[in-house]
């Protein structure tokens, strides 16, 4: 008989739950595939129907209710439900139906599911850390039971391309969260996510009888600053070594916050360091089938925010990793924001634009602007839906053999063009990469398969290799390492069919390749606090929890 355990921060067996309390306990619960045995042992008896299904039968009876489900909100509703009732059988189904479940778990169903949380919000998960917590943000966090070596924290301020939703955001960090563990394995019981909630700006919701969150402006400056700083310091007192994500804070804290933390502890903000990971990654498999070094390619970002210099950042490195200046390869680097080109006469370019802002007559426009730096690359990270114009896609097409096009903004309503589009529009010579997913596109009796330009291909195995050797740091060269190790494992089959990504239910290789590429980094720059493993593969799958009863 298999008796459930758990790790719990301070609890002896003789806590262990019996009867209902052990059935209303999501980390312990089997629902009606608790044996014969168990339901004697653990006082369960008259508690569940006779029949015993086994966990392949609870995961089939799910996916047949899931499937007749008319919308993908039920859908998410309905599986955020399981999470809620039964971990091991959530993460199974997420697991062994990874490419139609992520979709419903995170971008796009994600996003509708926070503009929507106030209506279909159930039951807590997490902790909701607010601005009239300050000064006991430690006492909070001493309440959560468990171990948790991994917090996502978000303050809601731009979530996905949807601005800001204030508290309603919980969701992202839920998301990213549960991709953690059925994409890396780290334990559920090690992940915490948490709402900074600070207020918000949102005037809906501000007016929103459901709006679950602080009713007040957001909170800013000084005062900002600290709480975040509680924060952090609370968290790492509370949960010794914790890796701390920053996810989806506007512009204006997320750089700030990011430049605060991170030569002092293991913090990374994954709209910029994942995402220039990912990108990065995708640039290397276009390079297989156009040809050329990527510091012969001219990149031209349409957006100049946490993503746009995310990666433009980590491509100047890997182009210098060629053995161009830091000189030339900025010269192949362009961004585009929401007032033209990024050029240096123009008043008022933030901090970080300062590195592309070149010496150019300005543009208005970003077909004007591809027309005339005739760029081998765009990239959207603009959240400007149908930017990527059925002339921005044909321009690409005049100017280059086999143009590269990403169009990585979230939700789908944000992305700068759809698959079909990008294909259609360049007679099926684009070579695509889109940040929430698309179905193959048929055209002219071939089928491409587009594959997903997101963070969520990187950020499970860096967490994973993060933790499993206690870097003390999470560096931009781990980053490297991760988009190199993601590049590898695309395959020729991915590329012939025009993957750029290796194919989604290979995740979990996927985030242990990545996650000993990010330990690798870390022994060699003696950031590690474990000891060195022989086998780091080994040690590494050692780590990865795979949801059984
Ligand atoms: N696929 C993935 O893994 C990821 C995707 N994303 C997506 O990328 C998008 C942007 O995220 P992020 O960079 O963090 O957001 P930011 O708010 O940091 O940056 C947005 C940028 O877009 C610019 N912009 C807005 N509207 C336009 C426009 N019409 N034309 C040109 N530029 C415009 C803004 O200009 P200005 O500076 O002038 O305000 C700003 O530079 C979101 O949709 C997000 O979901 C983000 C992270 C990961
Ligand atoms: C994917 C992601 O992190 C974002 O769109 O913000
Ligand atoms: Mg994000």
């Amino acid at each position: 008989m298999s008796v459930p355990v758990r790790t719990k921060r301070s609890s002896a067996s003789s806590d262990s739950p019996h009867g209902l309390a052990l059935l209303r306990d999501p980390l312990l619960n089997k629902g009606t595939a608790f044996t014969e045995a168990e339901r004697d042992a653990l006082g369960l008896r008259g508690f569940l129907p006779a029949h015993v299904l086994s966990m392949k039968d609870q995961v089939e009876r799910v996916l047949t209710n899931l499937r007749s489900l008319p919308t993908d909100l039920e859908k998410y509703i309905a599986l955020n439900s399981l999470h809620d009732r039964n971990e091991a059988l959530f993460f199974r189904v997420v697991c062994d139906n990874i490419d139609e479940i992520q979709p419903l778990i995170y971008t796009p169903t994600v996003g509708l599911a926070c503009q929507r949380f106030g209506l279909i919000f159930q039951r807590p998960r997490g902790m909701f850390i607010s601005a009239n917590d300050r000064g006991r943000i430690a006492e909070l966090l001493a309440n959560w039971p468990y171990p948790a070596k991994l917090i996502v924290v978000t303050d809601g301020e731009r979530i996905l391309g949807l601005g800001d939703l204030g508290a309603h955001g919980m969701g992202i960090p839920v998301g990213k969260l549960s991709l953690y563990s059925a994409c890396a394995g780290i334990r559920p019981e090690y992940c915490l996510p948490v709402m900074l909630d600070v207020g918000t700006n949102n005037e809906d919701f501000l007016n929103d009888p459901y709006y679950i969150g602080l009713r007040q402006k957001r909170l800013s400056g000084v005062a900002y600053d600290e709480l975040v700083d509680e924060f952090i310091t609370a968290a790492r007192g509370t949960f010794p070594g914790v890796l701390i994500q920053f996810e989806d804070f506007a512009n204006h804290s997320a750089f700030r916050l990011l430049h605060k933390y991170r030569d002092k502890i293991n913090v990374f903000n994954d709209d910029i360091q994942g995402t220039a990971a990912v990108a990065l990654a995708g640039l290397f498999s276009a390079l297989r089938v156009s040809g050329g070094k990527l510091a012969d390619q001219k990149v031209l970002f349409l957006g100049a925010g946490e993503a746009a210099t995310g990666i433009a950042d980590l491509v100047v490195s890997a182009m210098m990793a060629e053995g161009v200046s830091e000189a030339e390869a900025l010269r192949r680097t362009w961004l585009v924001d929401s007032r033209g080109l990024v050029v240096k006469n123009r008043a008022g370019v933030t901090d970080h634009k300062l590195r592309y802002a070149h010496d150019h007559a300005p543009i208005g426009d970003f077909l004007t602007a591809i027309e005339t730096l005739r760029p081998t690359a765009i990239i959207g990270v603009a959240a400007a839906g149908g930017a990527f114009t059925p002339e921005v896609l044909q321009a690409m097409a005049r100017i280059n053999d086999r143009p590269i096009v990403f169009a990585l903004s979230n939700p789908t309503s944000k992305a700068e063009c759809s698959a079909e589009e990008a294909y259609r529009h360049t007679g099926g010579r684009a070579l695509f990469a889109c940040g929430s997913p698309y179905d193959p596109v048929k055209l002219d009796g071939k089928t491409f398969v587009p594959r997903q330009g997101n963070n969520s291909y990187i950020f499970p195995g860096v967490g994973l290799g993060a933790i499993a050797s206690g870097s003390r740091l999470v560096t931009d060269e781990m980053f490297m390492a991760a988009a190199h190790t993601l590049a590898y494992l695309v395959n020729d089959a991915d590329i012939q069919q025009g993957s750029l990504y290796p194919a989604l239910p290979r995740i979990r290789e996927v985030s242990a390749h990545i996650a000993v590429a990010v330990a690798e980094v870390a022994y060699r720059r003696g950031l590690a606090t474990t000891p060195a493993p022989n086998d780091l593969m080994a040690f590494v799958q050692s780590q990865m929890y795979d949801p059984h009863y």
